[in-house]
């Protein structure tokens, strides 16, 4: 017997298994497929860029590990993407950030333009990857008093304005030459590393700096604006402008998406826990999809509880239309690729789950409160044949069946990230 026949008949077991607890197995299977996840660049190469300034990270990012291969060009990260989304089931989007243009150059931040992604852009036009996009606020000297779109200094600020204002119609012509809006999503790192005098008027400043970025009205077909929020930074570790509060109330009174990144939170607060509350007053939802640990925002996402409860969340809240699922997590210490390919599958994996789950069983135990039988059933779940329908959904989209996919990694490693020397770019340390 072959393995694809193994494949088969374990997912034919599992199908029964579920659909003896009425779940629809093969609707279940359709609806994964049209979940695209947005995939982050800047796991590639360590949040580098293209800039072409030897990439010195700052503003609260920070990259350990000096794994070898780091993507050190356009192409060589487009390549090592190519290798990564050949691993994934599914069609998944790109997340760019600003300093992934091509830029032949010096280019500032606000003299960005649209020319500078049209590799990119044709590029995912070749592969059937749609765009997402975010403006750098970060790793610039215009940014190393740790301020930026909420500086002090109104000549920082416009130059910060400008890059906003510069992004957004880089994504709008990405969202209509993809035909499908492509999000840019707005991350602020300003913030004091001690206690502050003033709170307030940096967050006033703030929030007229993203009023004058966002004054244009830019057809939603193209582009939608993401406010993304976050507690603390290395640097910033007593006050961010940009908190939870600040965009919660920003998003719902100028109706923009709002971002939750799983690791800008306390460490035991959860972001599982504010999808159905931000839902009702948010339109759309952008999710960075990470792991933190300690002090780091941004460990490769794992199937933990927590990422379970998510996928859970947008599922049996019926969000999969009105939220987008992105990645944020950066790890130099193991193959960038093997990174995307563990985080991105373990995403969907964690969506399938939640598709299989017997939400409306569950709903009937607690209306009628049976919290015992809510219990059970939920623990039961945990050890239904996931595993099975995982591997069929990986047979049938062409992709590699359980950990086959990090064989494909390590003969690119062997033959394509291995020669790549650290001097065409900087290694982290
Ligand atoms: C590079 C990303 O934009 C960045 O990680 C941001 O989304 C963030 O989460 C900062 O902590
Ligand atoms: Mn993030």
């Amino acid at each position: 017997m072959t393995n694809s026949t193994n494949t088969e008949k374990a997912f034919e077991l599992a199908t029964e298994q579920y659909e003896s607890l009425g779940v629809n197995v093969t609707r279940a299977l359709e609806r994964l497929r049209e979940v695209a996840i947005s995939v982050q660049c800047w796991q590639g190469d360590d949040v580098v860029g293209f800039e072409g300034n030897d990439g010195a990270l700052g503003n609260g990012l920070a990259v350990t590990g000096n794994y070898l291969g780091r993507a050190r060009t356009p192409d060589e990260l487009r390549s090592d993407l190519e290798l990564a989304y050949s691993l994934i089931p599914g069609n998944h989007r790109l997340n760019l950030h600003a300093l992934y243009g091509e830029f032949n150059g010096p280019v500032d931040r606000n003299e960005i333009g649209v020319e500078h992604f049209a590799g990119w852009m044709d590029w995912a036009a070749s592969q059937g990857v749609k765009l997402d996009f975010n403006p750098s606020y970060f790793s610039h000297e215009k940014a190393s008093d740790g301020f930026t779109l909420s500086n002090a200094d109104s000549g920082i600020r416009q130059f910060w304005i400008d890059h906003g204002i510069a992004t957004r119609k880089i994504a709008a012509a990405m969202g209509a030459a993809q035909g499908n809006p492509c999000i840019n999503n707005f991350w602020v790192p300003d913030g004091f590393k001690d206690t502050p005098a003033s709170r307030k008027a940096p967050r006033e400043r703030l929030a007229a700096s993203l009023d004058q970025i966002f004054a244009e009205a830019l057809p939603a077909a193209h582009t939608l604006d993401a406010v993304e929020c976050k507690l603390f930074g290395i640097g910033s570790e007593s006050y961010v402008v940009g908190s939870h509060e600040f965009y919660l109330g920003y998003a719902i009174s100028r109706n923009k998406v709002l971002c939750l990144d799983a690791g800008h939170f306390h460490p035991t607060e959860v972001i599982s826990d504010k999808i159905s509350s931000v839902m009702m007053y948010v339109p759309e939802l952008l999710l960075h999809v990470s792991r933190g640990v300690r002090w780091d925002s941004d460990h490769v996402v794992t199937y933990t509880d927590e990422l379970q409860a998510i996928m859970q969340e947008i599922v049996r809240g019926e969000f999969l239309e009105r939220v987008h699922i992105g990645l944020d997590f950066f790890d130099a210490s193991i193959n960038r690729v093997a990174a995307w390919a563990i985080g991105t599958r373990n995403a969907l994996k964690a969506v399938l789950a939640g598709l299989l789950e017997p939400t409306e069983q569950l709903e009937q135990l607690e209306q009628s409160g049976d919290y015992t039988a809510r219990l059970a059933l939920m623990e039961e779940q945990k050890m239904m044949p996931l595993g099975a329908v995982w591997d069929y959904y990986c047979q049938t989209s062409g992709v590699p069946v359980g950990a086959a996919w990090l064989e494909k990694v390590r003969e690119y490693e062997t033959s394509v990230q291995s020669l790549r020397s650290s001097e065409l770019g900087t290694a982290n340390a």
